[in-house]
């Protein structure tokens, strides 16, 4: 997956529902960490949609505890011929592991998508923008999904953003809440490349996520200028 445009991903711990996505999804996001029997899935997974690979630790929104079986998972999963892409998170390249799944993710011409997550705070412009640089030395797109509070915030990751993609890297960003709900439909205008929505809003993923066909709507009205 190259990102050269954006993608909407279904998120989703049940990759039975793909049938339910193709029609407004271009990729579905499977969170292993949320999912029974994750690899079992992948195993006889036979969907038409690529799959991104998502197995979030618990310190950035997933249900994930830090332990070497996490990065296995999701290196097995690079390893499923419908897996285009998996997520691993800066903070855990920060702390040392990490680098090699993407590695061995990338032998195999799988993308790997470095993602951050704030669920505190949308931080000042200046850290945004660092931090969204620094994923451009590991992997292929830069997410970054902060929590907004104010408008003034949502503002502030729209201009990030735009810098980012107007300086050549590929980045995904949202603003996470109720006040930032709208960045997830308006933030590809400003270059982000990656959307998430689940099938069924009851199964969000995230706080303030839009259902799936709802987003595709609001992205392909806001596109065509209808
Ligand atoms: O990192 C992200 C973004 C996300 O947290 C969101 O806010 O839409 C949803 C997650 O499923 C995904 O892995």
């Amino acid at each position: 997956m190259d990102f050269d445009s954006f993608v909407l991903s279904a998120a989703t711990a049940d990759l039975s529902q793909e049938p339910l996505a193709r029609e407004h999804a271009d990729a579905i996001e499977f969170r292993l960490d949320l999912a029974d029997s994750p690899l079992d899935q992948l195993a006889s997974y036979d969907g038409n949609l690529p799959v991104i690979a998502t197995n979030r630790v618990e310190r950035e929104g997933g249900d994930s505890p830090e332990t070497p079986e996490r990065l296995e998972a999701l290196r097995l999963a690079a390893e499923h011929p419908m897996v285009e892409a998996i997520d691993v998170e800066l903070s855990a390249i920060a702390m040392g592991s990490g680098l090699e799944t993407i590695e061995h993710a990338s032998d195999r011409g799988v993308s790997a998508i470095i993602s951050i997550h704030d669920f505190e705070e949308t931080p000042a412009i200046a850290e945004m923008e660092r931090l969204l640089t620094k994923t451009d030395e590991y992997g292929d797109v830069g997410k970054l999904a902060v929590t907004a509070t104010t408008l003034d915030d949502v503002l502030q990751l729209f201009a990030v953003t735009r810098t980012r993609t107007q300086a050549g890297q590929r980045v995904a960003t949202m603003a996470m809440g109720a006040v930032g709900r709208h960045s997830r439909a308006v933030a590809p205008l400003y270059g982000s490349r990656i959307g998430y929505a689940p099938v069924d809003p009851e199964d969000a993923t995230a706080p303030g996520q839009y259902d799936l066909a709802t987003l595709r709507s609001v992205i392909d009205h806001l596109d065509d200028g209808t």
